[in-house]
């Protein structure tokens, strides 16, 4: 097998990487962290997917990436193969979103089928292949330290002796299983021959015989018993019969006495009724004496003839005739009513017309003598008012005379008296001016004279003497008797202007008294006029109420007399209604008695009828009764007949005769069931017996059938036993082969590559069991080793295994490439040139590839292909590069290199 190619994308520290690989050594170098294991576990990853590595899926994908790719391209029994893994992380987790792997035998899909398919291919699982071909950093002495147990099924598989150590299990599992049924098998047999034992004890025939004769014996009992109790049971019967009859008879003897008691009852009733009946008729006949004598009397009182012939006609039309006599004088007695009543009304009338009359003559009367009092008064008041007029007038006179010497007409004054006020508000004005004005001029000539006394000009201040000044103090001196003249004159014209304005005044409020005065009379004139017309107004209405008062007086007179002549004829109107009410009362009377005849005469016809009717009824009783007492007769008969048919003495013989009969049922029926109760038993255990013996039969067939199953599957465990045996034997005896030859090509590739003669020998033991001799003769345990010799053990012992690969195996060997990741670790350089020695002895044994992880320059220079790794320190990203001619190493390069 041989990697052919591989390519990374965020794989770990590389971003993107395609690294090619040939078959021969191949050694990849580079600076620590650079990423040189990273390659070959990416290798590692591609075929065997997580199982490959340490922790989690994430772990290899590239820090902040979200996918991984890993492709591997490889060749294999010289087909070309390759697997694809994509790893995608998602929310912080990563899984296989696709693993692919082609080749010859087809494509194959899903993480867990191409792990199957590499396993199956190479041969190994991950531990296998780690534990022969990958040597990881710092697992040189994995295979050393391992178990032997461990040891012994890695190799055993890679030696494909699982298999046979597989079907050695199948044989034992097979062998085990026939056992635990040839087991169960033997158990049932045992079981069944116990119980077959058991059931022969019991001599069930010898009971069974014993069980049928008791039953017949029972059965010939039964039957006896069932023919007494048939014989019993007909005496019974006849004894039941005649007393049936007996008691019927006794029951029809007691109905017939009590029909005849019944009969006798009712005949006794009906002959009360009919007694009943005959008084009743009695009383009838009372009655209608009594009527009829009633009849002639009424009859009698109407003059009616007491004689039967057509009396009904005849009262008849004496009513009627009676009836319109009442309504003739009936209404006669309304119309007069009537009348009366007319002249009643009118004479009342008349009456209430005179009072009328009279109470208005009074009332009119009244009034006018009221009117006539309150005339006197009015006129006696107007008098008074035209004195007041007359009064009015002097003083209005009197009024205007005032204004003869006055400066203004009535009706001016107002006018007047504002001139004059304007006049004075001038003349105040300029007195106001003036006395200004004099005030003035008196200061300024004070202040002048002091001036002049001083000695100086009183205009300029100025020296008096030349002062053109000194002569207007005369002036103003003059000034001012001039303006205190003025002065004076103007205050007396103010004075007098005052007095006039006073006066005109005192005319203002004379006109206006004088103005209210005139309207005032004028008013009282107008309202006097009034009144006189109103006077003349009033006589005139007096003079008329008493006219009225005399015409109502002559017209009560004849009212009276009118009413007293309607009275008097209401009156003989009502002597008339009296006399009509008694004739009208006397045919009532009348009436009333031929009625009463009616009456009577029709509870007589009815007292007739029912005496009639009374009469039959006691005939028909009569007879009823004679029915009865025939038929009572009859049935006397028949009780004698059925006193006669009795015999106690045969009665009691039946009795008798039915409770022994009865008394035997009972017995026997207990008798019966006992018996019957013994069958059932017995029947039941013979079920049993029988059913036993049933089973007897075949349990004998169960134990032949088992017996025979027993002994062939006894033959079969005995061969299963042998084939199991066969193939431990065979895989022990391979095992050996392999073991001697596995401890040979050990011992060879030791001495080959360790110089030291200190060690004799190595074994490996049937357990693979390691083990190492000294010189003299002393045992070491491997661990026990240094480092160093450690490493090149286990290199030996990884190198044996190659070589009992290829040797062992038909058809293709597996041989994956030898990977070495760091295996000069413990060596020294004398021990290197031996691993070189070795690797060049592993290709010639057709390891066909061998990758390095390595500083060392020996390695180097020996290797046929150098991959140089290197990390961008600012990116952290890594890239990979081949040299194809390693002869072509840079010096530098190596120089560098250094773990
Ligand atoms: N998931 C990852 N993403 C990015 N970088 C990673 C990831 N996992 C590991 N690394 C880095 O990859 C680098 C490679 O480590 P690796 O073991 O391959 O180096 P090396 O060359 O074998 O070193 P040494 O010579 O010390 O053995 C390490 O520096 C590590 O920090
Ligand atoms: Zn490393």
């Amino acid at each position: 097998m041989r990697f052919e190619q591989v390519q990374l994308q965020n794989f770990k520290c590389y971003e993107d990487a395609n690294l090619r690989l040939d078959s021969g050594v191949t050694v990849i170098h580079g600076l620590n962290g650079g990423g040189k294991s990273s390659l070959l576990e990416a290798c590692f990853f591609a075929l065997y997917g997580s199982k490959a590595l340490d922790k989690t899926l994430d772990e290899i994908v590239t820090i902040g990436a979200e996918e991984t790719i890993v492709e591997l391209q490889f060749t294999h029994g010289g087909d070309d193969y390759d697997i694809r893994r994509r790893i995608r992380v998602n929310n912080g987790n990563a899984r296989t979103a696709e693993c692919v792997m082609n080749g010859p035998g087809g494509t194959t899909e899903g993480a867990t089928d191409v792990r199957n398919r590499v396993v199956s291919m190479l041969r190994m699982d991950t531990e296998a292949f780690v534990n022969c071909a990958y040597v990881r950093q710092g697992e040189v002495n994995k295979l050393i330290n391992a178990s032997p147990a461990v040891r012994q099924d890695m190799l055993d598989d890679l030696l494909q002796l699982g298999k046979l150590e597989t079907y050695r299990d199948r044989a034992s599992d097979a062998r085990v299983g026939i056992g635990r049924v040839r087991d169960d098998k033997q158990g049932a047999l045992s079981e069944v021959e116990e119980q077959l034992a058991e059931k022969k004890d019991k001599n069930l025939h010898g009971q069974r015989n014993e069980i049928e004769t008791e039953l017949s014996d029972i059965a010939e009992q039964i039957q006896r018993y069932e023919k007494n109790q048939a014989d019993a049971k007909e005496s019974q019967d006849k004894a039941v019969e005649v007393i049936e009859k007996y008691e019927q008879k006794r029951e029809e003897l007691a109905e017939v006495e009590d029909s005849i008691e019944q009969l006798r009852e009712r005949i006794q009733e009906t002959e009360r009724k009919r007694e009943a009946l005959a008084d009743r008729t009695g009383e009838c006949q009372e009655t209608l004496r009594d009527r009829r004598q009633k009849r002639d009397e009424l009859l009698e009182s109407v003059n009616i003839e007491a004689d039967d012939d057509d009396l009904d006609t005849r009262i008849e039309a004496r009513v009627e005739s009676l009836r319109e006599e009442i309504d003739e004088v009936t209404t006669e007695i309304r119309e007069l009513s009537v009348s009366k009543t007319e002249y009643d009304n009118e004479a009342e009338r008349l009456a209430a017309e005179a009072d009328d009359l009279e109470s208005t003559a009074e009332e009119n009367r009244k009034q006018a003598d009221e009117l006539a009092k309150e005339l006197t008064d009015a006129r006696e008041r107007l008098s008074e008012r035209r004195e007041k007029i007359d009064e009015m007038a002097a003083d209005i006179e009197t009024k205007r005379a005032a204004f003869a010497d006055a400066p203004v007409a009535v009706g001016a004054a107002s006018e007047h008296r504002e001139e004059v006020a304007k006049e004075l508000a001038e003349i105040g004005k300029r007195r106001t001016e003036l006395s200004a004005d004099l005030d003035n001029e008196r200061e300024r000539l004070s202040e002048a004279e002091s001036l002049l006394e001083a000695g100086k000009c009183p205009e300029c201040g100025q020296s008096v003497e030349g002062s053109p000044h000194v002569s207007d103090i005369d002036e103003r001196r003059a000034r001012i008797e001039d303006l205190e003249a003025e002065l004076a004159d103007i205050e007396t014209r103010e004075r007098d202007r005052e007095d006039d304005l006073d006066r005109i005044k005192e005319l203002e409020s004379l006109e206006s008294e004088i103005e209210s005065l005139e309207s005032d009379r004028e008013n009282l004139a107008q309202i006097l006029d009034e009144r006189e017309a109103n006077i003349a107004e009033k006589e005139r209405r007096i003079e008329e109420l008493r006219q009225e008062a005399s015409e109502a007086e002559s017209d009560v007179e004849t009212r009276r007399e009118e009413a007293t002549e309607a009275r008097k004829q209401a009156k003989t109107y009502k002597k008339q209604i009296a006399e009509y009410n008694q004739r009208q009362a006397d045919l009532k009377d009348r009436l009333d008695s031929l009625e009463t005849v009616t009456d009577v005469l029709d509870e007589i016809t009815s007292l007739t009828e029912e005496q009639e009717r009374l009469r039959d009824q006691r005939e028909d009783k009569g007879q009823m009764n004679d029915e009865r007492r025939d038929r009572l007769g009859e049935l006397r008969e028949r009780r004698s007949d059925l006193q006669a048919e009795f015999d106690e003495e045969r009665i009691k013989e039946a009795r008798d005769q039915k409770q022994k009969a009865t008394e035997y049922l009972e017995q026997v029926v207990e008798t019966l069931a006992d018996l019957e109760e013994k069958q059932a038993n017995l029947q039941g255990k013979l079920g049993g017996i029988e059913a036993e013996i049933d089973v007897m039969a075949e349990l004998r067939e169960r134990q032949d059938e088992l017996s025979a199953t027993v002994s062939r599957l006894g033959s079969l465990y005995a061969e299963a036993e042998q084939l199991e045996e066969m193939y431990r034997t065979l895989r022990s005896e391979l095992r050996q082969q392999n073991i001697e030859s596995l401890e040979r090509m050990l011992n060879e590739t030791f001495d080959l590559i360790y110089e030291n003669d200190t060690y004799s020998r190595l074994e490996i033991d049937g357990e693979y069991r390691l083990t190492v001799y000294q010189k003299d003769g002393a045992e070491l345990d491997p661990e026990q080793l240094s480092g160093g010799e450690r490493a090149l053990f286990n290199l030996s012992l990884r190198c044996a295994i190659y070589q009992l690969l290829a040797e062992g195996i038909e058809g293709t060997a597996p041989m994956p490439p030898l990977i070495l990741d760091e295996p000069t670790v413990f060596l020294d350089s004398g021990h290197v040139s031996q691993l070189v020695e070795l690797i060049n002895e592993m290709y010639s044994l057709g390891v066909e590839q061998i990758l390095v992880v390595s500083h060392d320059e020996e390695l180097v220079s020996a290797a046929d292909a150098l991959v140089t790794v290197k990390k961008d320190p600012t990116t952290n990203r890594s890239t990979v590069e081949r040299l194809k001619n390693v002869d072509g190493i840079d010096e530098e390069l190596l120089a560098t290199a250094g773990d």
